[in-house]
């Protein structure tokens, strides 16, 4: 459809070529034209041309102003009317219930209170509801093209609008801030190394005297556990058993051998990375930069520790059919599992599929302890807040431990404080066996 005269744009009627070359030489250009316009009689169809790729631009400018005039509209329409309450597909059934409740549905149960993310009171299912809520339009599909993967660090993430003004507002503890700077953790610049000299690893985590600086990296021997720990990152895992979520043919897993430690977390958030890291043995365990990429649950064993470490698959997505709730029944009925390593995105803090995810635990499995991943992406001011959300929010949520470890499994950060926290639960654990065995011996 032609646009009327009267709504062309203002200014030059002919390409751009031609403009250009009527500033440079005007007296050729318009010899040229005479030229064409004597030898065709088509002066009116070249100008027409020109006239026309005009127009199109014009239009498409005037569009995207349009586009721009539409959300600076909603952006600022008071926050009220775009708020909408918005359960995400295949909620657990409390947000279902709720949600049905929420739009008047005919549900018995009377209308919730409205909840307040700062009341201390809150328990981990109001939690896990406010946080849907606050979502909005999240949507689990949505995670195919969630850049949270990627080592770019200008991407943009969606953020609940709870988690972006609570991280506003944080502010960090001194302890947590030294911390940061002692381990080395979060965005930083690495100094340009001369050639053949290597990066020194940081072993700082059994040595609290330890400066952070550089050059005092010690060699996390300063006491059994730090040896330990430095035996695991140069030991090495291998793979001992698989098996589907549901367990085999008999839907039974494999029989266990010793106590158990599993990574669990949303998909993507790097359970597997971490893994392996942890003996740095990277094609150990399957990790990519796609969602659900571990399908299957997998028993990991390492030369150097008297427990075994599972892989799990990730909640939240996963192609083709979502574990969660085949993952939470494991996690509840495995008895071996001793210690549950809860895997969170230091970008985002804990997702609404996370809290959905502790929701359906409730108090039922092992003993949660909380792990700050891919710290190496954010900013060490932008981590200090984010673990002290975090550090709050773990309070609400049953059998957690208060502990929070942060870690990079690429960079390597934190690896060290990560496998003598895994060292101290494991002798810990072998303690409890011993006894019990012989506590056995005794009664027979
Ligand atoms: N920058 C950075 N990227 C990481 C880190 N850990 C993991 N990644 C990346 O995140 C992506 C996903 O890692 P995976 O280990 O496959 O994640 P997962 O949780 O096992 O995912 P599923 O098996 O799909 O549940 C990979 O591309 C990793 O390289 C980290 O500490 N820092
Ligand atoms: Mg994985």
């Amino acid at each position: 459809m032609a646009l009327p005269a009267a709504s062309a744009p203002p200014g030059p009627l002919c390409t751009r070529s031609a403009t250009s070359a009527t500033r440079k030489a005007p007296g050729r250009v318009t010899a040229t034209v005479a030229l064409v316009s004597a030898l065709s009689g088509r002066t009116g169809r070249l100008l027409n041309l020109g006239r026309r790729a005009s127009v199109s631009t014009y239009r498409k400018r005037e569009e995207k102003r349009e586009q721009r005039r539409r959300w600076l509209e909603d952006m600022e329409r008071p926050e009220e009317e775009t708020e909408k309450v918005e359960v995400p597909s295949g909620a657990a059934p409390v947000f279902a219930a709720a949600a049905e409740e929420d739009s008047g549905g005919t549900s018995s149960r009377t209308q919730p209170e409205p909840l307040n993310w700062d009341d201390p009171g809150l328990n981990v299912l109001e939690r896990a509801r406010l946080a849907a809520e606050d979502w909005g339009e999240w949507d689990e599909s949505g995670w195919s093209t969630d850049p949270a993967a990627s080592y770019g660090t200008d991407e943009v993430i969606p953020l609940p609008r709870i988690f972006k003004r609570r991280r506003g507002e944080a502010e960090a503890p001194k302890a947590i801030k030294n911390f940061i700077e002692l381990h080395q953790l979060g965005l930083r610049k690495l100094p340009k190394l001369a050639r053949g000299e290597t990066r020194p690893a940081i072993f700082c985590g059994s040595d609290p005297a330890h400066d952070g600086r550089r050059g005092a990296v010690d060699d996390g021997r300063g006491d059994s556990l730090g040896r330990m720990a430095v035996a695991v990152h140069k030991g090495f895992m291998r793979q001992r058993a698989r098996c589907h979520p549901t367990g085999d043919v008999t839907g039974s897993f494999p029989l266990p051998e010793r106590p158990e430690v599993a990574f669990i977390g949303a998909s993507n958030v790097g359970k597997s990375s971490l893994l392996n890291a942890l003996t740095r043995t990277q094609k150990l365990a399957p990790a990519k930069d796609d969602p659900g990429v571990t399908r299957s649950i997998d028993w990991y064993k390492c030369s150097r520790l008297p427990v075994d470490v599972i892989d799990l698959p990730g909640y939240g997505y996963a192609k083709g059919s979502h574990y969660g709730p085949l993952v939470a029944d494991f996690i509840v009925h495995r008895k071996s599992l001793r210690l549950l390593y809860c895997l969170v995105d230091a970008r985002t803090g804990i997702r609404p599929c996370d809290w959905k995810f502790y929701a359906s635990l409730g108090e039922k499995g092992p003993e949660k302890v909380f792990i700050l991943t891919k710290c190496d992406m954010v900013i060490p001011k932008s981590l200090a807040k984010v673990a002290t959300i975090v550090l709050e929010d773990i309070k609400s949520i049953p059998k957690s431990s208060q502990r929070l470890i942060m870690a990079s499994a690429r960079m390597g950060q934190g690896m060290h404080d990560l496998r003598c926290h895994l060292c101290s639960r494991a002798v810990s654990m072998i303690r409890e066996v011993k006894k019990r065995q012989e506590k056995l011996e005794n009664a027979a």
